[in-house]
């Protein structure tokens, strides 16, 4: 292709959720100048998981022009504001929270957890800086009935079903949007003289040509993997998790809690999810492979539906998942970037997937390649930026486990014990001395903040005599302690006038919700 060709013409190959997300996303704000197509197959199932998200999700439903109210009833979808872990830093009897609202005191660089460590074995980390803990342990909403759509009194994200999600995707992209559709397999990849993609051949529509391609194939990745052979690197020796399985399982009744939070369940040989939605709950065990069979996690997730009280659904129903944990040693090659399970997938902990498909789609339209020499630019910086982000959710990904004191099983001394990478194991030796904060981390657009590294590490049960010192010689008393009344001022605030979850998805069906 000539360098100063310009890209006038886009092919998305895969209409999973990182296919539609990436269309709506770059058709909202370029359809002027490029012609957006999709290529999906009527024959080759999407993954169907996928239902935690990030508070990301509301930029960019915003961005893209779907309502809050239309996604939450399209979506039979819930209010997220953040994960509870159960057991991960020992066997039994122990839960933390990892809130997505900042603690207090946070984006004013003050050091809450020396003074908090005085005090730690009254009030946990989570609870003792932010009131999102305490709407979690009540099932609350973060919003009011009467807030505008994507506003709420903290941080929050979405519970969703994955296939209903795409659907509204592609309804959106291609009734609104102005997507082209097709529906057919792609069978073949043709390159050109340079090496770029030319076109892809598919069943019934023959030749396809576009300027330039995005591989949202899912785990086949048909461009980047199988036709450009850019290699998969595998993160299995540091994640060991390599298989899940899934199922969907009934409330109790109508009107059961909907917890807004994901609830991660730490188990013999990985952990399991558990998400509400106002429908039903989806529940699924991750695990390694290594360790355990399907037969075996099947009966443990059985268990765990059980305990509940809940009624594990038909053992046909188990949805049987294989993954390789890793991504791609690039994501972009000549005119074709990967985005979604085709750029890489570690594993569910801490829904870190949608928002790589976000993040990517993002980049693309804030750099988006007007010829194809600029391609070439916006190449090089996208792999950089995006090999850099899938180090670091490794890196905080495993810091769940090594911060584990579980003994139980071989599994957890070997995630505890093994392959931590470098940047991490100097990150927790830097924090002996001083707990996590903004600079620590390379980048100001982390994919993990210091806030989330401390919710994790404190939740744990992580701890240092060394920062007690800083506290007691440096610290206003005055600030620190109104900083803290203040979370449990608001939390009682917000017990006092927040509804449920339930009560307000409710309220959302029968009233919507105010767009202005
Ligand atoms: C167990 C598990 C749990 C997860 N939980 C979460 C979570 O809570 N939060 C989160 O953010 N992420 C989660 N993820 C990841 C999330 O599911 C994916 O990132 C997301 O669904 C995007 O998938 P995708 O669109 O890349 O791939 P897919 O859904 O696999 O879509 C691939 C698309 O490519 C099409 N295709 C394939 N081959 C061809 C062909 N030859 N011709 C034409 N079309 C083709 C298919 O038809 C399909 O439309 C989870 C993943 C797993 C495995």
């Amino acid at each position: 292709m000539a360098q100063t060709k310009q890209i006038k013409r886009v092919l998305i190959v895969g209409g999973g959720s990182a296919g539609w997300l990436t269309a709506c996303v770059l058709a909202a704000t370029h359809s002027h100048e490029v012609e957006i197509t999709l290529i999906e197959s009527a024959n080759i199932a999407t993954i169907g998981v996928g239902e935690g998200t990030w508070p990301t999700m509301r930029n960019t439903l915003e961005k893209i022009g779907i309502t809050e109210g239309e996604f939450i009833q399209r979506c039979d979808a819930s209010f997220k504001q953040g994960s509870e872990f159960v057991n991960w830093a020992k066997a039994q009897n122990h839960s933390y929270y990892h809130p997505f609202s900042l603690p207090v005191g946070f984006e004013q660089d003050i050091d809450m957890v020396s003074p908090w460590l005085t005090v730690k074995d009254k009030v946990d980390f989570a609870h003792a800086v932010s009131a999102q803990a305490y709407w979690c342990d009540e099932n609350k909403a973060p919003r009011l009935p009467s807030d505008i759509q994507f506003a709420g009194k903290a941080n929050y994200g979405y519970h969703l079903n994955a296939d209903k999600f795409a659907k509204l995707l592609k309804e959106h992209a291609t009734e609104r949007l102005g997507v082209k559709l097709i529906v057919d397999d792609v069978c073949k990849v043709l390159g050109d003289n340079d090496g770029d993609i030319l076109a892809v051949t598919s069943i019934d529509h023959g030749q396809i040509t576009a300027d330039l391609f995005i591989d949202c194939t899912g785990s086949k990745s048909l461009l980047l993997g199988e036709h450009f052979k850019v290699s998969w690197l595998s993160q299995k020796h540091i994640l060991k998790n390599d298989s899940a399985v899934a199922v969907q399982v009934m409330h109790s009744d109508e009107q059961a809690k909907i917890a807004s939070c994901t609830k991660s369940t730490a188990q013999p040989y990985g952990w399991i999810w558990d998400i509400a939605l106002p429908t039903r709950r989806g529940i699924g065990y991750t695990f390694a492979s290594e360790y355990c069979d399907f037969d075996t996690a099947k009966l443990q997730l059985a268990n765990y539906i059980t305990d509940q009280g809940l009624e594990a659904p038909a053992p046909s129903t188990f949805k049987e998942i294989k993954f390789n944990p890793g991504f791609r040693e690039k994501l972009w090659h000549n005119n074709c970037v990967a985005i979604g399970m085709s750029a890489g997938f570690l594993e569910p902990l801490e829904a870190s997937a949608l928002v790589m498909i976000e993040l990517s789609a993002q980049y693309l339209i804030d750099n988006f390649p007007k010829t194809h020499s600029m391609m070439n630019v916006v190449a090089n910086r996208f792999n950089a930026k995006f090999v850099y982000r899938w180090h670091r959710i490794i890196d905080f990904l495993k810091l769940h486990y090594v911060l584990s004191s579980r003994d139980d099983t071989a599994y957890w001394q070997t995630m505890r014990a093994e392959h931590i990478p470098q940047t991490l194991q100097e990150l927790l030796l830097l924090w002996q001395y001083q707990p996590p904060k903004h600079s620590d981390l390379d980048h100001i657009d982390e994919v993990f903040s210091a806030a989330s590294y401390q919710y994790v590490l404190f939740g744990m049960g992580f701890s240092s005599t060394l920062y007690q010192s800083a506290w007691s010689d440096q610290i206003n008393h005055e600030v620190i302690n109104t900083l803290f009344k203040q979370v449990t001022q608001n939390a009682q605030r917000g017990l006092g006038t927040l509804p449920t979850n339930r009560d307000l998805l409710t309220n959302i069906t029968k009233f919507g919700i105010s767009t202005i």
